[in-house]
């Protein structure tokens, strides 16, 4: 059934336990997410970035925001499981806005670029809206690495405490996603992997909210080379190690934001089941295992973040 995320979130903050939010920019993607969350009677949040909006839409992102979110509700309204909508790395004023009127759950807005006072403004400036027609607000504080969309972020800035307890104060943002050393995408970190465990616990203790883990797939490597087997150029990809993952729940990480792994196994056993099954041309039959193997990956997520049973 369709939930709201500030009280999914909300339930995970006092119990101490993870919410994936995972991605999805199609209806396989979506079906496998949810069919996860109902097998691991686990609540679940969906979210779609900018991109997806448009990719869903074809452009026109109106269109875009109506179809995730009655695709989202038409599947959800059959599940057991709490559902939320999100939308991912909000930027465009329009697109958060499309996305609050089509009827997203929560809206992130994602400043983080941004000097610290217009991040504080542009997320105060969402919030007064989305609070008003009573939609939840996610914010960034610090910089991931890497690539956010199509802002090159050459250096990770991590989260200042201080600044989160002001920024939260401040904004009444209902989330927080501190950067710790994360960064989006298969290739995380240089060497090893490491996240700032320090500066998570102060900004709990400084904002006691909900907080947020974006950049966090493991990239099973597994999988990884599966895909390499069959074609794939994925040398060097590396997540974050599931007791790193484990130790950020502990200190009071409640959503994680969870796209590449997803990405890498659809990849992969695309790959796999195309290269084997040469004279099949039903996307039913290509598709069915693929998203099959998806739907077992986003299990594996709901257990290890300690959502499994928490419907
Ligand atoms: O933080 C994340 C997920 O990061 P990851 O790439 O680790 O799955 N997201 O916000 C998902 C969209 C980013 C592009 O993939
Ligand atoms: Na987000
Ligand atoms: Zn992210």
């Amino acid at each position: 059934y369709v939930k709201s995320t500030k009280e999914i979130l909300e339930k995970a903050s006092k119990e101490r336990y993870a919410v994936g939010a995972f991605n999805f920019n199609n209806m396989e993607f979506l079906q496998a997410i949810l069919e996860a969350a109902e097998e691991e009677k686990a609540p679940v949040i969906v979210a779609t970035s900018e991109g997806a909006i448009k990719y869903i839409g074809k452009g026109d992102i109106e269109a875009g925001a109506k179809l995730a979110v009655e695709m989202v509700r038409t599947y959800a309204e059959k599940l057991s499981v709490p559902v939320a909508l999100h939308l991912d790395h909000g930027r465009d004023f329009k697109i958060i806005m499309a996305a609050i009127k089509a009827g997203y759950s929560s809206v992130m807005i994602d400043a983080s670029h941004l000097p610290f006072e217009e991040n504080l403004r542009e997320t105060k400036r969402i919030v007064e809206i989305a609070h008003a027609v009573g939609i939840s607000v996610e914010a960034e504080l610090g910089k991931l690495k890497g690539i956010e969309d199509n802002v090159v972020e050459k250096e990770s800035v991590l989260v200042d405490p201080e600044e989160a307890k002001v920024f939260v104060k401040e904004t009444e943002v209902d989330f927080l996603a501190p950067a710790i050393g994360t960064s989006h995408g298969a290739f995380k970190f240089k060497g090893e992997a490491q996240l700032d465990f320090e500066r998570l616990k102060k900004v709990k203790e400084y904002t006691q909210i909900p907080l947020v883990l974006h950049g966090a797939s493991m990239v099973p490597q597994d999988v990884v080379k599966l895909a390499n087997e069959y074609g794939a150029e994925l040398s060097g990809a590396k997540g974050v190690p599931e007791d790193m993952l484990k130790k950020a729940i502990e200190l009071g990480i409640n959503k994680i934001n969870t796209d590449t792994d997803l990405r890498i196994t659809f990849v992969a056993y695309l790959r796999k089941v195309l290269s084997e099954d040469k004279s099949q041309i039903d996307p039913r039959k290509i598709f069915g295992p693929v998203f099959e193997q998806v739907k077992e990956i986003v299990k594996e997520r709901i257990r290890i973040f300690g959502s499994s049973g928490k419907a």
